[in-house]
């Protein structure tokens, strides 16, 4: 299974309480000791307070703490160690699914208090927790737990390729967030999406190069790159162009990047435009020279089950956990060096 996927096993929660808790309950409910409203193993109430459109399928969600009180020093922590979720409470059918949270708002960032909560969620097609939270107006609870860390970023961390496929791009947005905060670490994203609408605006900095007629372009055949070129000349005349929430967002995380450490890469590709990710795209990005220095170095991969399998091959359930399974899909295929792949 992948973050895509329903959760199995011991995952779905099934509910005692009645549906339709609200704060008001809890507050009259919650035990003295209890200041942190997020919890790991029981439910919290959460305030929808804003729900703005990305596209026909995805929105992002924003939702202050019930209580009111401060970001807890759980997803503090949660930020700064890479890839974490939450899980969010569906209270009629009482299930619940794990979500992605993005890094704080760029107006957030420096305040400690913080305390919204946002995720990047699309509406699957008669996905049961994803259309109920598309439908909930402004202003309603949602109940949730957590932090989960799911993939911890390890401290000598210099250098990670992020292979995204649509929503993925939520936790490499965290692991963009994490390395922010590591001097001397560098991340390359490469982001697919089917659709334009996911990423308008997107436009990755190797098309800014060919764009400029700076960047040789022979040895882009030899990489299978050239489609990507052609294409990135075309998304060069949208450069003036409106740009997604999402495009914008990265667009913040590069510069705060920039300015903390090795830097920031982004590369935009969309099915519909027939632009691909391609092995070529990984092999030129895990060319590290000798002098580069010491420290791990990731490849990271995180979407729908299609797009981990092709790139990586499928994870596996040992006695109902789910591992990694052995490296396959393309990957396998590439000499990977000393890069360690992560599927998430
Ligand atoms: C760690 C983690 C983090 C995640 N982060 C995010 C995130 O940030 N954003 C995000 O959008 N998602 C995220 N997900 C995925 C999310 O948890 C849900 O799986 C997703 O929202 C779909 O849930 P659902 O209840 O709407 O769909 P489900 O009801 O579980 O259905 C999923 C799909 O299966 C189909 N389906 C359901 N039942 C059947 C059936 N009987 N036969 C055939 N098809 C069926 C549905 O039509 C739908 O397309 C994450 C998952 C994990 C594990």
């Amino acid at each position: 299974m992948s973050r895509f996927t329903r959760i199995k096993g011991p995952r779905p929660l099934y509910i005692c309480a009645a549906a339709g808790v609200g704060v008001a309950v809890y507050r009259l409910l919650k035990p003295e000791s209890f200041n942190a409203s997020l919890h790991p193993h029981d439910f919290a109430p959460y305030i929808l307070v804003d729900k703005q459109s990305v596209s026909s399928t995805n929105a992002i969600f924003t939702l202050h703490d019930g209580f009111g009180v401060p970001e807890p020093d759980s997803i503090k922590e949660a930020r700064k160690r890479g890839v974490w979720s939450v899980q969010a409470k569906q209270p009629q059918l009482q299930i619940a699914r794990a979500y992605t949270p993005l890094p704080s708002k760029p107006d957030e960032v420096d305040d400690e208090d913080g305390h919204s909560l946002r995720f990047l969620i699309r509406k699957e097609t008669g996905g049961e927790m994803s259309t109920y939270l598309h439908r909930l107006p402004a202003g309603s609870t949602i109940e949730l737990r957590g932090p989960t860390v799911e993939y911890e970023l390890p401290q000598d961390v210099k250098e990670v390729v992020f292979l995204a496929g649509g929503t993925g791009i939520a936790p490499a947005m965290q692991v963009a967030e994490a390395l922010s905060r590591s001097p001397g670490s560098k991340m390359h994203l490469l982001w697919a999406n089917r659709r334009r609408e996911e990423c308008e605006g997107g436009f990755g900095d190797e098309a800014a190069l060919d764009a400029s007629g700076q960047q040789p372009s022979w040895w882009k055949g030899l990489l299978g790159l050239r489609q990507h070129s052609d294409q990135s000349q075309h998304l060069g005349t949208r450069k003036t162009g409106s740009k997604g929430l999402i495009v914008r967002e990265l667009e913040a995380l590069k510069e705060r990047s920039q300015a903390a450490s090795g830097g920031l890469n982004i590369e935009y590709y969309v099915d519909e435009e027939r632009s691909f990710i391609k092995p070529g795209d990984v092999v030129k990005r895990i060319r590290t020279e000798p002098s580069e220095g010491q420290g791990s170095r990731l490849i990271l991969i995180s979407g729908p089950d299609g797009f981990v399998d092709y790139w990586a091959g499928k994870k596996l359930w040992v006695e109902g956990r789910e591992v990694q399974g052995p490296l396959g899909g393309v990957l396998a295929k590439i000499d990977l060096k000393n890069w360690q792949v992560v599927k998430l």
